[in-house]
């Protein structure tokens, strides 16, 4: 008998509970059909999410967000690096949801094989001094290459994207999938939830530095918390096409001129502000995972039915003449279930969606064509 053999019959119970016998083993020590496979007990039901990015600045902290939801089961994280590490750390954590990792091109398909909802912040974010269209080059063939798997392996799940430029890379998803026969409108939805989320906060938050003693937004004066304020932010998820709509801010509040340029300018440039801020160590990572899981909760929450779930989300879209824009959305089942009319405009809403459709259009342009060049 060999001097180890009850220790060593211990660890091949353990690592045969994590992969079962009759799946071949890869040289990440995972199965062939997962690379890695960490399942926590008691698997709640719900529904499946995959994570295409996952071990990024975003990706982990929505990976971490998402094993907290309810509503979700089923966790598959997926990047090019790094997910073993992710993958087996948010797997300790005491909630239901089973945590699966994949690594790789080859293991991608794997990843996204019967996906409710698949959440997509891959790519290379901003450094100083860069606009959201010089990532193109890199961030659309990602997101060509991810939409075509999504394609193949889930083609009726929802899909959420957030990588850079969205108004360009959705039209992409959009071109990927139409070229497929895959291509539902309604499940397709970039997301703007965090120019929202920013417009929420800074509403309440901003005092006026062009005021003399910067005298608080009126909404703070009345003491309200972020969370029962509502911005529409309209258009698209890129400088001047980013419009938060302030005529319609719930509750209601009225601002000066001053005020609105003032609020319209920062929440267009908050990007801008949380790059310089992190000074080449990208660009916003915790306010987007939890504008991500927000957003992504909501998309869960229609699935399963609930009623009058309304979100701002950047869609194919009928509410202007352009392909694509952002505006507030009904989610059903079903994904976006109807488009909600972009209401009553100010005068300096009007002039700036004018000039907003201007750029949207060129950028949506440029996505399409990448895909039909
Ligand atoms: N929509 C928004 O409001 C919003 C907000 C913030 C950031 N972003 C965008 O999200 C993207 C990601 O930002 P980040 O800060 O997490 O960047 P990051 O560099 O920290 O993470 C990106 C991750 O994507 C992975 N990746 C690269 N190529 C991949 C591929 N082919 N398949 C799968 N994964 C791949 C990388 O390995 C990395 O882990 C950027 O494009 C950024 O501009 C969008
Ligand atoms: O600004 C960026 O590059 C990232 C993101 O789009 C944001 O709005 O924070």
């Amino acid at each position: 008998m060999e001097p180890n053999s009850g220790a060593n019959q211990r660890i091949a119970r353990i690592s045969s509970h994590l992969n079962p016998p009759n799946l071949k083993m890869n040289e990440h020590g995972g199965s062939s059909l997962t690379s890695f496979n960490c399942r926590a007990k008691g698997g709640a039901p719900g529904f499946k999410v995959a994570i295409l990015g996952a071990a990024g600045g975003i990706g982990q902290p929505l990976s971490m967000l998402m094993k907290i939801n309810p509503l979700v089961s089923v966790l598959h994280l997926y990047d090019v690096v790094n997910t073993p590490g992710v993958t087996s750390d948010i797997s300790h954590m005491d909630t239901g949801a089973v945590v699966r990792g994949f690594l790789g091109q080859n293991q991608l398909e794997d990843a996204l094989t019967g996906m409710d909802l698949v959440i997509i912040p891959a790519g290379v974010p901003r450094k100083p001094g860069m606009t959201r269209d010089d990532l193109f080059n890199i961030n659309a063939g990602i997101v060509k290459t991810l939409c075509e798997a999504i394609a193949k392996r889930c083609p009726k799940a929802i899909v959420n994207v957030i990588s850079n430029p969205v108004n360009s890379t959705v039209p992409i998803a959009a071109e990927v999938f139409k070229r497929a026969g895959t291509y539902d409108p309604k499940r397709l939805l970039g997301v703007t939830m965090l120019d929202v989320v920013r417009a929420n906060t800074f509403v309440l938050s901003c005092t006026l530095p062009i005021l003399p003693a910067g005298p608080k937004m009126q909404a703070e004066v009345l003491g309200l918390d972020p969370r029962d304020v509502d911005v529409p932010v309209v258009g698209g998820h890129a400088g001047i096409t980013i419009l938060p709509l302030l005529s319609q801010v719930k509750p209601h509040s009225s601002f000066t001129t001053k005020e609105i340029e003032y609020l319209t300018d920062r929440i267009q440039n908050g990007g801008t502000e949380v790059v310089e801020a992190k000074a080449g160590a990208g660009s916003a990572t915790l306010s987007m995972a939890y504008a991500a899981v927000k957003f992504a909760d909501a998309c869960l929450r229609a699935l399963k039915g609930e009623a009058n779930v309304i979100q701002c989300a950047y869609v194919d879209s009928q509410v202007t003449e352009l392909p694509f824009f952002a505006s507030k959305v009904r989610l059903g089942r079903d994904g976006v279930e109807e488009f909600l009319p972009l209401g009553p405009l100010s005068d300096y809403e009007r002039a700036s969606l004018e000039k907003a459709k201007k750029e949207l259009a060129t950028s949506v342009e440029k996505g399409v064509s990448f895909i039909r060049k």
